[in-house]
């Protein structure tokens, strides 16, 4: 799924040092702008446009970085713009940008779910001349917050390998990073680990849930829960072996983890979690088309 630069970019390679504008300061932009700080990007090199008050408040006192209320203010001088406003705003967002984006020309990095590059070039103004606006596409996931997240990225033909490097860079700041070669697939990237943490999320309420029906008492059941949720996940990423082995050697024969796993199979586990995917991915479709 990696990759390679597109050797015949003919936007010129950006500075590493560029400084790095988000449009938008909720949830995800401040996950990324804890990534970048912790990694000792300097707080005066990230601007931040956020139409809330209290929350340029926050963001300005948090990480000591520049927060504008409109996205004109935060651009100037910005050589990367990272889009993490709602996928419904972003139209009108890259285009109050455009006149800034055809003098700029900066490496536009977006993070909304479903939003396509074309879209995003065409708003930001991308004038079909010889330098449309070269764009990285890219959906990371919430534990972004603790460094411990995962980015699908997908750049434009007019993204050199500079630009990759940047868009890399930035996002590896809040985990891992993956290479997608194919835009199509981020709806499904979007599906499996954008939205993923959220399925973890549902499954450990359920448990709880579960457990207190079986009698445990409310701590306990978080705890049993909660622990056996990292322990597991910790399992699947520090050894090699597959999910599907490890799972086996939880189930004895005839004992307790095979009547779950067969309640499990019984009733539909594994087609119920393919239909979720495919409606996430649908929705991330539908989501271009609505805010074309
Ligand atoms: N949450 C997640 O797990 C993930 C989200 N994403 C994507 O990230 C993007 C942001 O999501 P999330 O952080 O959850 O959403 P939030 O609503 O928390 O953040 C969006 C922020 O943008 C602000 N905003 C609205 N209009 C403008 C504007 N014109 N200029 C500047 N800022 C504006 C909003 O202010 P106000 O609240 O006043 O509207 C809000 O603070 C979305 O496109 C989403 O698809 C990607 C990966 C994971
Ligand atoms: O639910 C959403 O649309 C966003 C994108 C991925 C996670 N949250």
């Amino acid at each position: 799924m990696t990759a390679s630069p597109n050797p015949e970019s003919r936007i010129p390679p950006l500075p590493r040092s560029s400084t790095i504008a988000l449009i938008g300061g909720g949830n995800m932009a401040r996950s990324l702008i804890c990534g970048l700080v912790a990694r000792g990007v300097r707080g005066d090199s990230i601007r931040v446009a956020e139409p809330v008050e209290a929350a340029r408040t926050a963001l300005t006192g948090d990480f000591g970085i520049e927060a504008f209320e409109s996205g004109a203010e935060a651009v100037e001088g910005a050589g990367v713009w990272v889009l993490a406003t709602k996928p419904q705003v972003l139209r009108q967002v890259c285009e109050a940008l455009a006149p800034q984006a055809r003098a700029q020309r900066p490496l536009v990095i977006s993070i909304a779910a479903g939003i396509t590059s074309a879209q995003i070039a065409r708003w930001l103004g991308g004038n079909g001349d010889d330098a449309p606006t070269p764009i990285v596409r890219c959906m990371p996931n919430t534990p972004a917050l603790l460094g411990a997240g995962v980015t699908g990225l997908f750049a434009t033909p007019q993204v050199g390998a500079q630009g990759r490097a940047q868009a890399e860079e930035l996002l590896s700041s809040a985990g891992a990073t993956v290479w997608i070669d194919d835009e199509e697939k981020m709806d499904a990237v979007t599906a499996v680990s954008g939205s993923g943490p959220a399925y973890v999320f549902l499954l450990a309420e359920a448990m709880e849930d579960a457990a207190k029906r079986q009698g445990l008492p409310d701590d306990a059941a978080r705890t049993l829960v909660l622990q056996t949720v990292l322990g597991a996940a910790r399992m699947l990423t520090e050894s090699d072996t597959s999910p599907a082995e490890l799972r086996r050697r939880v189930t004895s024969p005839g004992g307790t983890t095979q009547a779950a796993v067969e309640t499990f199979e019984a009733g539909g586990l594994r087609e119920l979690v393919d239909r979720a995917i495919a409606s996430a991915t649908a929705r991330g479709h539908a989501l271009s088309a609505a805010n074309d």
